[in-house]
């Protein structure tokens, strides 16, 4: 019986995907072989040695603590683009927020419970108005950070609706460069970027090279009356900053996902309480990818979207036959170092996979027969071998 154990709300649907015959599956459980969870932390938690894989229900991994996970051995999974529409989705409501007076008009008509004549009120309307106008996207230039899943469907809905697209994305893979619509303008750097933009919007994932991305010295070079847009990360924009970008009247507004004490209260800030992922469609698509993925991960040693571990996939050999997998440093010589164990015991090999990703090597051998205790400990002992199964 495999366990899993699950962090924050995991759709239903996805978590119906394991089969209860073969899997526990509860918030509250020991030795669990896998975690399936969303935005729940990891950095302060110790790692059961029982886990073998976490899949992440979404994009974003900055709550766990890959690096050291994969010197553990632990494949870290995600659900890539399995929540993106919804991203997009929300993002274009904020740049609707952000051209309309849609809040504060809506706030203002809501404060008058006091007037009980609806000619009055009408008339009022008529009259106030004007303060709550605002201007059109059409013809409006949107900057996207990061043309990955999200920043790609992003740019397509901006070019559908009329406005001109600006794309930065210094290491933007061959596969997403091929989404991309090709009225995309490519910007050779952030600073180009923000100079000629009405609408930024960021989509880079929060890791080192982004932290802070937007900073005092980049909005130097944010077009006055910009609005910028941050549904990525909280890490990816220093706050400090963008208030005071806001007080000087440079940027015109910040939406964002991410509420910090020093934003709220604003009528310049709209802050979300990260709901980018929260729709129905988004939680399903995720807690279904990753179910699936973890499932293939225990049960035939596969791999598939993983952040830290190469993609890998071998057919099952014939029946009666054991599979052993084992990930090791990357290294020359440690394969030849098994199979030498493999065929000092007598195993034999029927088929067997090799890759690599970084400084981890992971591999699937398929063998005539299950290995026994002894063959397992002296693969295990092999230098450099990490973590060792037999399924
Ligand atoms: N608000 C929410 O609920 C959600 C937020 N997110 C956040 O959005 C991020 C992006 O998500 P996806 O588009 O699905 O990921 P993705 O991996 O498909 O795309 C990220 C893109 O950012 C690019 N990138 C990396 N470093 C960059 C840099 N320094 N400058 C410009 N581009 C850079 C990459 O090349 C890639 O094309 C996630 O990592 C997550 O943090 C994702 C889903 C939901
Ligand atoms: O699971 C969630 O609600 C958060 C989604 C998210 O931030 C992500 O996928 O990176």
């Amino acid at each position: 019986m495999y366990k899993i154990k699950t962090y924050n709300t995991i759709s239903v649907k996805g978590l119906n995907r394991f089969d209860r015959a073969k899997y526990e599956v509860a918030s509250d459980i020991n030795n669990p072989d896998g975690y399936v969870l969303r935005s729940h932390k990891l950095h302060d938690e110790v790692l059961p040695e029982s886990v073998k894989a976490v899949a992440r229900a979404g994009a974003g991994t900055n709550n766990v603590p890959v690096a050291e996970y994969t010197k553990k051995g632990v494949v870290v999974f995600n659900a890539p683009g399995a929540n993106a529409n919804a991203v997009k989705e929300l993002v274009l409501a904020g740049m609707l927020l952000g051209s309309r007076g849609i809040i504060p008009g809506m706030n203002w008509a809501n404060s008058l419970t006091d007037m009980t004549d609806a000619a009055e009120m009408s008339k009022l309307m008529e009259k106030q108005k004007s303060q709550f106008a605002g201007s059109e996207l059409i013809g409006k230039t949107l900057g996207v950070v990061g043309l990955g899943a999200i920043g790609s469907l992003v740019a397509e809905t901006a070019l559908a609706l009329g406005m001109n697209v600006v794309g930065y994305d210094p290491a933007l893979s061959v596969e997403a460069a091929w989404r991309l619509p090709s009225q995309v303008m490519r910007a050779e750097n952030l600073q180009a970027l923000l100079s000629r933009c009405d609408y930024v919007t960021l989509h880079v994932p929060a890791i080192e090279a982004t932290q802070h991305l937007i900073n005092e010295e980049s909005l130097k070079s944010v077009k006055a009356g910009a609005v910028l847009l941050n549904f990525a990360r909280e890490a990816i924009v220093d706050a400090e900053a963008v208030v005071k970008s806001l007080d000087a009247k440079q940027l015109r507004m910040y939406i964002c996902d991410f509420p910090e004490p020093s934003l709220l209260g604003r009528d310049d800030v709209y802050a979300m309480p990260h709901i980018g992922a929260s729709t129905a469609e988004a939680e399903e698509n995720c807690a279904i990818m990753v179910a699936d993925q973890l499932m293939d991960y225990l049960e035939n040693g596969n791999i598939k979207n993983s952040v830290n571990f190469p993609q890998v996939a071998m057919e099952r050999a014939a029946q009666g036959s054991a599979r052993i997998t084992f990930c090791n440093d990357n290294v020359s010589g440690v394969l030849g170092h098994v199979l030498s164990v493999l065929a000092d015991h007598d195993v034999n090999v029927i088929d067997m996979v090799n890759k690599s990703r970084g400084d981890i090597a992971y591999n699937i051998i398929d063998v005539e027969q299950p290995p026994s205790d002894a063959v397992v400990s002296a693969i295990e002992s092999v230098e450099h071998v990490i973590a060792v199964r037999v399924i």
